[in-house]
């Protein structure tokens, strides 16, 4: 097999990066964009030993749940990279990925439920990261293509609140008004090099942070002030990123106008959120999630909580009414600063959060002699640590309720659970990001 060969393809699979899986001369080819059932010429872009990538020359035959997405280049970028697929079939496709990673570990006794669809399919983000660089001469806000940094200029975001989609444009408007030029990743030059955008469905509240090589720049003022004018901004943000790095956010924040932080509600509890701290992106699911992993959690009000990775509190402040107590950490500081704050703001006063790394907190409570009745664990896609695990154990949790981004290092650690004589036999998958391969999912863990 040779680069730039064509040949014709039967589609077998999705891989679990939603590209169409086809077998050809003992070999596996990974196609980009094709859908199982799917008959296509494909032209060959990369050859490795025992498996290829290539791209669609012609569908000869389509599957019936393939859509014709409106832009293209919202499934080439990656920003949606499941959009040419009927919402339907992605719920399945997330499943799958679950079942698959059961089956490999022998677990196939263990129940996975439908995924729990998303109530809104695009539009749902309540956060845009978007990067902005010279495209032709011009300040471009738009969307990386797939495995590079080439911008592909967008206005439309397709799965952003459209409120944001109107804001990004309007701020790139005022920075192209104002002549600030946009960031140049190749000689670290320039100075705008992301918008990042958060806006409260609730409180209608915006933040727009200016990502931003430098601390200030001659034009900052006029362009905050027309900022400012834009229906529902209530925060404007200086991230200051000095770095030549593909990290997003640098260390320190600067107000420019108004708050340092948006205020947002799940359920009827209320969230300040500063720049720097996580918060759930779909909005109208996560409650839904957070109720799913509360009501597996069948909490007594004598019940003592840890909310691990618990971000700005949400999960642990969602249940504090109903529990003996709660306390949580957090890696950063401000996230933290917002837990404490917003238990303040709720009338809270049973729940404490600390900064610090998980996996040293928890050994340390532990030898502590803490004891705790349920554990919400919510760590970022690496899943958690051996020590963590270990800890946790040690505090004799009658419950350890696992929410987790990344089905397969969720996976990997239940099986160190199991070991340490805990169970589960129920994942339940939950869409948090519609038309995107990432799946979401909830298992609780009984001793
Ligand atoms: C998926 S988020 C969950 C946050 C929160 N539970 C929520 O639902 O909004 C994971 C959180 O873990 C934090 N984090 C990452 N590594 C950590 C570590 N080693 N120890 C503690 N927190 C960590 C991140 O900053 C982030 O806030």
């Amino acid at each position: 097999m040779q680069k730039n060969q064509i040949v014709e393809l039967e589609i077998t699979d999705l891989s679990y990066e939603a590209m169409g899986v086809a077998h050809y001369e003992g070999m596996t080819i990974f196609v980009n964009n094709a859908l199982p059932g799917e008959v296509v010429k494909a032209k060959i872009l990369k050859v490795k030993k025992n498996f290829a990538f290539a791209k669609i020359e012609k569908i000869i035959k389509e599957s019936p749940d393939r859509i014709n997405v409106k832009l293209n280049q919202w499934v080439q970028t990656g920003l949606a990279s499941l959009a040419h697929i009927k919402y339907a079939k992605q719920l399945d496709f997330k499943r799958n990925q679950v079942v698959n990673l059961l089956q490999k570990i022998h677990m196939d006794d263990v129940k996975v439920d439908e995924t729990l669809a998303s109530p809104e399919e695009i539009g749902y983000r309540n956060k845009a990261q978007v990067p902005v660089r010279e495209v032709n001469g011009q300040l471009e806000i738009g969307f990386f293509r797939r495995h590079s940094h080439d911008l592909v200029p967008l206005t439309n975001f397709f799965t952003t609140d459209p409120e944001i989609d109107r804001v990004l444009v309007a701020v790139c408007d005022i920075l192209r008004k104002y002549k600030v030029p946009a960031y140049d990743e190749i000689h670290n030059k320039g100075e705008v090099r992301y918008l990042d955008v958060r806006r409260s469905k609730a409180t209608g509240e915006i933040m727009v942070i200016l990502v931003c090589l430098h601390r200030d720049f001659p034009e900052l003022l006029e362009v905050a002030a027309e900022i400012s004018q834009i229906k529902g901004v209530t925060s404007i943000i200086l991230n200051h990123n000095p770095k030549k790095t593909n990290v997003i956010l640098g260390k320190k924040d600067y107000v420019v106008f108004g708050e340092d932080h948006i205020t947002d509600m799940i359920g009827d509890v209320k969230f300040r959120i500063s720049p720097q701290s996580f918060f759930q992106i779909n909005s109208l699911q996560t409650p839904r999630l957070y109720n799913l992993a509360i009501e597996k959690a069948d909490l007594k009000p004598s019940d003592v909580v840890i909310d691990a990775y618990s971000g700005i509190g949400t999960i642990g402040l969602s249940v504090a009414k109903h529990v003996k107590a709660v306390r949580g950490m957090e890696i950063v500081k401000d996230a933290v600063k917002d837990a404490n704050a917003n238990a303040k703001l709720n009338g809270i006063n049973n729940a404490q959060y600390v900064t610090g790394k998980a996996e040293e907190i928890m050994p340390r409570w532990a030898k502590e002699g803490l004891k705790t009745d349920v554990i919400f664990v919510d760590p970022p896609r690496k899943g958690l640590t051996p020590e963590f695990i270990d800890a946790a154990v040690e505090t004799s949790p009658k419950k350890i309720v696992y929410i987790s981004c990344n089905p397969a290092t969720q996976v990997r650690d239940l099986q160190l659970f199991k070991e340490k004589g805990y169970k589960f036999d129920e994942v339940a998958p939950v869409d948090m990001f519609p038309q995107t391969p990432h799946v979401e999912s909830v298992v609780v863990l009984t001793k």
